[in-house]
């Protein structure tokens, strides 16, 4: 077993501690608990999480296993750890891998900077695999610094959108049950056909639920029932809600889960997975501008075209004038995609201070981060051959900070001298924007497009 590495920047902060369960970090609480709240948290639950990644995902039809499938250029087994690391409170990850993906995933940990992972080996079938994450955390491997949890959370590798709120409903229901999973409405109904492939008889939907992950047990629970698995259940069972039952006759506590929790098993889901995450990074937009606020210039027109066309977004501007205030307070808030609208300053030296606080900043290293160069080309320019020739060094910046994960591209906006046709060039150029944005296609980067 390896521990993770140590990240630097790593992913997003961790949410405020909720009632009921002990922290795990530094961050776990604002400031030391006092009276009831410290005796909560003293008799609060160590919590610790399995996630089973050792299979082949062979559903999905493609040689990778699907938990290293990439989206956005990043696996997706990384968005699951990204979304359990949030939670302060969940002190261990251990996550079982085959022995041939052992060295993907500790690369997979250092270049994402996951922390408080720990890695096994995956056996042959889910439940083995399970069942080698718990017997780590049972032995407590000095190591690897794991303890014995009170409460384990089980949770599916290939399941990327998993929330606070359901993590916590399903450890809470687990201390009181012994048991508690995610739960949702079935969309199909299920048959039980009889020895010819006829139907049999049919369930009644509304009466019948599907069951999701995560899942939480205590910890003694679920360890038990394990060691007392038969080989077969080992072998075929796909629930561990069932091996509780069976085994330690605890009834879990059934928890109605939001419609995310679904399981990436064939194709369509990664592509469903990576326009839900393209959807989510492209919520907020940053505009950084050249030119004082009250300076009356085409670009605060294109800024204000922007907020109108881009009103299902949170757009904010600012200037580079105080980079320690708007910008880093800007990607502290996690936005994924800037306009720098160049206006008074030579070609690229705005986009190029974009750039340069982008790269330090790291904001980068989980999402793609998009950059969109605006320029204008109106009868006061200067000549247009030479302006072109300007504009081409795009492709060169471009070309060095995909290296850091930024997708930088060009927009040249026509400035006719008529009004109407003015607000025409301005509109095209939100609409482009608004699809660089929503598409974050890296086969774009470099490209000068004209509106
Ligand atoms: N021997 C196995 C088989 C599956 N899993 C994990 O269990 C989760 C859910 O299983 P499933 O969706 O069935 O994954 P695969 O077995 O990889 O898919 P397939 O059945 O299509 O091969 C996945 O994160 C998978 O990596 C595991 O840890 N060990
Ligand atoms: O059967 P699979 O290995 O595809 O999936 C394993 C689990 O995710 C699945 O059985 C859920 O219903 C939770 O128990």
């Amino acid at each position: 077993m390896e521990p993770g590495q140590p990240g630097g920047s790593g992913p997003a902060e961790p949410g405020p501690l909720p009632r009921g369960v002990r922290g795990a970090g530094p961050k776990a609480s604002a400031s030391p608990p006092s009276g009831a709240e410290a005796q909560l948290q003293r008799c609060a639950p160590a919590v610790a999480a399995v996630l089973p990644a050792g299979g082949r995902g062979e559903r999905m039809g493609v040689p990778t296993p699907k938990q290293f499938c990439p989206i956005l250029e990043r696996p997706l087994i990384s968005y699951t750890l990204q979304a359990l690391e949030r939670v302060c409170w969940i002190k261990d990850i251990v996550v079982a891998v085959t022995g041939e993906n052992m060295d993907a995933m500790k690369d997979l940990i250092q270049r994402y900077q996951h922390k408080r992972i720990s890695l096994v080996e995956a056996g042959v079938t889910r439940h083995r695999s399970i069942f080698n994450g718990l017997k780590a955390l049972a032995e407590g491997q000095r190591d690897a610094q794991l303890s014995r949890p009170e409460v384990v959370i089980i949770h599916d590798a290939v399941r990327p959108f998993v929330e606070e709120d359901i993590l916590l409903k399903v450890v809470t229901a687990a201390k009181e049950h012994g048991a508690a999973g995610a739960v949702r409405p079935l969309v199909s109904t299920v048959i039980s056909p009889d020895a010819d492939g006829c139907l049999d008889h049919s369930l009644e939907r509304a009466r019948h639920r599907a069951s999701e992950m995560p899942q939480a047990f205590l910890f003694d629970v679920i360890y038990e029932a394990y060691q007392q698995c038969s080989d077969y259940d080992l072998e075929f069972g796909t629930e561990c809600l069932q091996l509780a039952l069976k085994y330690c006759h605890i009834k879990a506590k059934l928890v109605e889960g939001s419609p995310d929790l679904w399981k990436v098993t064939y194709k369509r889901d990664l592509y469903a997975a990576e326009s839900i995450i393209k959807e989510r990074i492209s919520e907020q937009i940053h505009i950084v501008m050249d030119t004082k606020e009250d300076e009356e210039h085409i670009g605060h027109h294109f800024e204000e075209m922007l907020k109108n066309e881009l009103n299902h977004v949170k757009v904010t501007s600012g200037s580079l004038c105080h980079p320690g205030r708007d910008l880093q307070q800007i990607i502290l808030e996690q936005c994924y995609n800037f306009i720098c609208v160049n206006v008074k300053t030579s070609e690229f030296e705005e986009t190029q201070k974009l750039l340069d606080v982008l790269t330090e900043s790291n904001i980068s290293i989980l999402y793609p981060v998009v950059v969109i160069s605006v320029h204008f080309l109106d009868h006061k320019s200067v000549p247009i051959g030479q302006k072109m020739e300007n504009l081409m060094q795009i492709r060169e910046f471009a070309k060095e900070v995909k290296k850091r994960n930024i997708l930088l591209c060009g927009l040249l906006i026509y400035c006719p001298q008529e009004k109407q046709k003015l607000q025409d060039s301005l509109r095209r150029g939100a609409i482009i924007i608004a699809t660089l944005i929503k598409e974050r296609n890296s086969g774009l980067i470099g490209q000068l497009l004209v509106a």
